[in-house]
């Protein structure tokens, strides 16, 4: 029957990781770069000792918080478009459930991380062990059940010879891009630890094909009647395009035919700003340009994008009556949204096809791309110099803080600073190939809007989850993929406090990594959100017992770290500091104090349909529940 190897299931599986390839247009590289862990029992004796003894070719990085490695996992695969990836292995119990908001995290947003909890003894012999979980009911319960959810691919390796079966299929959803997310592979801590006699063809090289899917002649003939039936299309840009590496494509039919681009947070940088065409983030984050190119459309060509409530203005933003829509998706489900016209093919090549075909076709739009581009830039100035007085001051988002309150603020956090002028500071100052990672607060919104991508996958939202505490361990994880580039972490004080505990490991491991703290004492937009929908400001300022605002040293922090650190309230420190950070070494924290309430506010076409109590005793929530129900009387339904 061949020759076999004798190996444990952790040493075993580490040998396969070894062997697993992509090949991407040609190319051929390997696809598993290493493994993060953070060790217990659950898993230092199992795949502990198979990665001190037999790495391989595999890095192995000590992680601080399991959610923040795995976040750093997730950032490196979506930083190298899918096509590289890191496994995470966890200790069992909290060690494992600690890692289930990451595996959402990557589920929500489609990028591959091969997760590897531990789990509790499949003999049962020493039960109930330290960390299980006892239910009445069932002995086969345990956390890992928790990843069941938040997978695209879920086993679990009761006897050593299961992980092969397990490992083929966890490959198969990992590689495939209709398909690819989280696999979680569950581990209990004797099985990692079992010796079988594994056939060594299991361990040959094994070559995933990225082969790019064409669309049908049907799908083309389509796609083509759509395009020179319109005359006011628009190029919905989502993270499929990004992935498929479409860019060149999206540009030329953009070019060719007089298309508007608009981008999703996902899609955003697959194309530069400085693009004629290119209007910027569309939905409820986006720009007054993306958001009226697709108001008025009449068709809308979604290429590789999921149609989120953020995209689509939770299903507000379209004319639906009379707009078309093209979707090209290589996932089917994604391209049957909206009745649309599905092309289930790959971007890049689906594009490639029908700017062959594209021959005289215009649309109508002349000039207005140029105007509207233009005219967001006017407005992206007027962000650019907001500037507080004590006086009449009008922030961005007005009528929630009087005067008198903001000037508390400016007081208490010391700084004059708005988030909206700070930001487009840095934009101007950091190094154009830069790249910047956000995920949640307000700062999302602002980055979608005003931060201008101007080299191609430098902008790293990740906005499908929006998970706190993503922004540094992703930084890390960006840094991992793009060593040769500044890594910026754009990261709120509230998800600063939630999560940073990966400083340490890019400390460590000497992965220079920046972190720009916007410090505006609270949950900013959650405050914006409450006061915007008619209630009071309860629960979302940081606050003390006193109702005094708290002013945290967030400097000192990273310094206690050793990290290179500043703090800064004025624009001249803030572009000094900027400066300076890019000429360490070691990784480095900018605070930033800026006052409440100056982030950007939406454009039109920015609804957000949130859960507004359709009972209160206060007119105000009553209004905001009546505006609610009226704009969802004119929403589509599904
Ligand atoms: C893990 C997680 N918990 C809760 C939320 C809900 N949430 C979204 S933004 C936010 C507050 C963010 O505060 P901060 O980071 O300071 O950003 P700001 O809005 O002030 O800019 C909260 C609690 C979330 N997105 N993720
Ligand atoms: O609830 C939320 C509101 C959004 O504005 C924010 O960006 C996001 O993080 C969130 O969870
Ligand atoms: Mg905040």
């Amino acid at each position: 029957m061949g020759e076999k190897i004798r190996l444990t299931t952790a040493q075993a599986l580490l040998k396969f990781l070894n062997q697993q390839y992509i090949s991407v247009d040609g190319v051929e590289t390997p696809f598993v770069e290493g493994v993060f862990h953070v060790y217990g029992h659950g898993n230092v004796l199992g795949l502990g000792e198979a990665l001190e003894n037999n790495p391989g070719n595999l890095k192995s990085y000590q992680g601080k918080n399991e959610q923040g490695m795995a976040h750093a996992a997730n950032a490196f695969a979506r930083q190298n478009l899918r096509q590289k990836i890191f496994a995470v292995s966890a200790s069992a119990g909290p060690g494992s459930a600690n890692l289930v908001t990451a595996a959402a995290t990557a589920f929500a947003n489609n990028i591959p991380v091969l997760f590897l909890p531990a789990d509790t003894f499949a003999t049962r012999q020493p039960d109930p062990v330290l960390q299980q979980l006892e239910h009445e009911h069932s002995t086969d319960l345990t956390t890992n059940e928790a990843f069941k959810a938040v997978s695209r691919y879920w086993d679990r390796i009761d006897r050593p010879e299961q992980l092969m079966s397990a490992l083929l299929r966890a490959f198969e959803v990992l590689t495939n891009p209709a398909t690819t997310g989280p696999a979680t592979i569950c581990l209990p801590q004797d099985v990692e630890a079992m010796a079988y006699d594994y056939p060594a063809s299991f361990f040959h090289k094994r070559v995933h094909y990225i082969d790019r899917k064409l669309p049908t002649q049907r799908e083309l003939d389509g796609a083509i009647a759509s395009i020179n039936q319109s005359k006011r299309p628009v190029l919905l840009v989502g993270g499929g395009a990004k992935y498929s590496e479409a860019k060149d494509e999206i540009v030329a039919l953009s070019e060719k035919a007089n298309i508007p681009i608009v981008e999703t947070h996902a899609g955003k940088s697959t194309v530069e700003f400085t693009h004629k065409n290119n209007l910027g983030g569309n939905g409820i984050l986006g720009t007054s340009a993306a958001n009226k190119a697709v108001m008025n459309a009449d068709l809308i060509i979604g290429i590789g994008t999921r149609y989120t409530d953020f995209t689509t203005s939770s299903r507000t933003l379209f004319d639906f009556d009379n707009t078309k829509f093209l979707n090209i998706n290589v996932n089917r489900g994604q391209a049957y949204k909206f009745d649309g016209f599905q092309v289930v093919a790959d971007a890049k090549a689906a594009l490639q096809s029908i700017n062959q075909h594209i021959d005289d076709y215009q649309s109508s739009y002349g000039d207005e791309i140029t105007s509207l581009k233009q005219e967001w830039e006017n407005e992206r100035n007027r962000l650019a110099a907001t500037v507080f007085n004590r006086n009449d001051f009008k922030p961005e988002i007005a009528d929630h803080f009087n005067q008198e309150v903001l000037n508390d603020y400016a007081d208490a956090l010391k700084t004059e600073l708005t988030q909206t002028e700070a930001l487009l500071k840095i934009n101007d100052t950091v190094d154009s190939d830069a790249i910047v990672i956000s995920s949640a607060g307000s700062l999302p919104g602002d980055m979608q809007r005003i931060w201008n991508a101007n080299v191609a996958n430098t902008f790293h939202l990740e906005y499908g989850y929006s998970s706190m505490g993503y922004e540094i361990a992703g930084s890390l994880g960006a840094k991992l993929a793009k060593p040769e580039q500044e890594s910026y972490a754009v990261v709120g004080d509230g998800s600063f406090i939630m999560l940073h505990s990966e400083i340490v490991t890019a400390l460590q491991y000497d992965k220079k990594i920046n972190l720009l703290l916007f410090d505006n004492s609270g949950f900013g937009c959650i405050n914006n959100l409450q006061m915007d929908h008619g209630n009071d400001s309860t629960g979302t300022e940081f606050r003390n017992v006193n109702n005094e605002i708290m002013n945290i040293d967030y400097s000192k922090i990273g310094e206690g770290y050793g990290l290179k650190t500043y703090s800064v309230n004025n624009l001249e420190d803030l572009t000094a500091a900027v400066e300076d950070a890019k000429k360490q070494t070691v990784s480095t924290l900018i605070e930033i104090k800026v006052l409440p309430k100056t982030m950007t506010d939406g454009y039109d076409g920015s609804w957000w349909n949130v859960g507004v109590a359709e009972v209160s005793d206060k007119e105000s929530v009553q209004q905001a529940s009546a505006e609610r129900q009226q704009i969802l009387d004119n929403a589509r339904q599904y």
